[in-house]
């Protein structure tokens, strides 16, 4: 059974594939976070920008099987001609908590790319064509590379340089969100700064809150 909170189609707003047309498939739950406002203080992820909790959103269900939930999410996309290779992520909560290779093998038969936003504390199953991580804290990393690494920036006990040997063709510096761009608390300048200075990392921009896409 998988646990889907939401899924929609949109733009990818994030990293090196910022701009793809794509189905997002958000699983309920996270192993970083119970979720609930009363233990953000004291959870292992603290500044999480998503309500990951329960079935009840758009698209949103609970689904016996790969191939039903395959469905589900192909029915999301509007190019049923084949002009481009239809695109999923997986996200949520962490998705690796319930995405297996099985659901992947359903998506490439239905001619899906699929890629995967991970906290990077769970190994990932087999097939995943775009896989990026974004560690969390002071969370154990069981993921050591792949395509790209999202680090939210700045963070206590994550700085960039203890993932900057680390196996990644992009390395990515994303703003935290703590509130408006402009306002007292944002992260913009800082993380602009950074990546200057740095120039192995690129800034990722949450380009679907600036636009208002989703
Ligand atoms: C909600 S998480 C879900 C996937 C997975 N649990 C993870 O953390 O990568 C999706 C992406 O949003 C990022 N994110 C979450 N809260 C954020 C915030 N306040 N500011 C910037 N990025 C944030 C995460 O780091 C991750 O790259
Ligand atoms: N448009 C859009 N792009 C995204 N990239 C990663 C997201 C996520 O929450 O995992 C996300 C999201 O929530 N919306
Ligand atoms: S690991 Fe990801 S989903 Fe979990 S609380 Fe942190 S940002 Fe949110
Ligand atoms: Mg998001």
């Amino acid at each position: 059974m998988y646990h889907v909170k939401e899924a929609f189609y949109t733009l990818q707003g994030e990293g090196g594939q910022a701009g793809r047309a794509s189905v997002f498939c958000r699983f309920t739950g996270c192993n970083l976070w119970s979720g609930r406002e009363r233990d953000r203080a004291t959870a292992a992820c603290r500044f999480c920008d998503t309500d990951f909790l329960g079935t009840d959103g758009q698209n949103g269900g609970r689904f016996t099987d790969a191939e039903t939930l395959a469905g589900h999410l192909t029915a999301l996309w509007p190019d049923q001609d084949g002009v481009v290779t239809p695109y999923v992520v997986f996200t949520g909560g962490e998705p690796l908590l319930q995405l297996d290779e099985t659901l992947i093998r359903a998506m490439h038969r239905q001619g899906f790319e699929v890629a995967v936003e991970t906290n990077g504390t769970i190994v990932p199953p087999a097939g995943i064509d775009w896989l990026c991580v974004s560690p969390k804290g002071a969370s154990v990393l069981a993921v050591t590379g792949g395509d790209e690494i999202k680090l939210v920036y700045p963070q206590r006990d994550a700085p960039p340089e203890r993932f900057a040997t680390l196996d990644f063709r992009y390395y990515f510096l994303q703003p935290m969100d703590t509130g408006p761009l402009g306002e007292p608390g944002s992260r913009m300048a800082e993380t602009v700064g950074y990546c200057m200075a740095h120039p192995q990392w690129r800034l990722s921009l949450q380009t679907h809150k600036i636009a208002g896409f989703d």
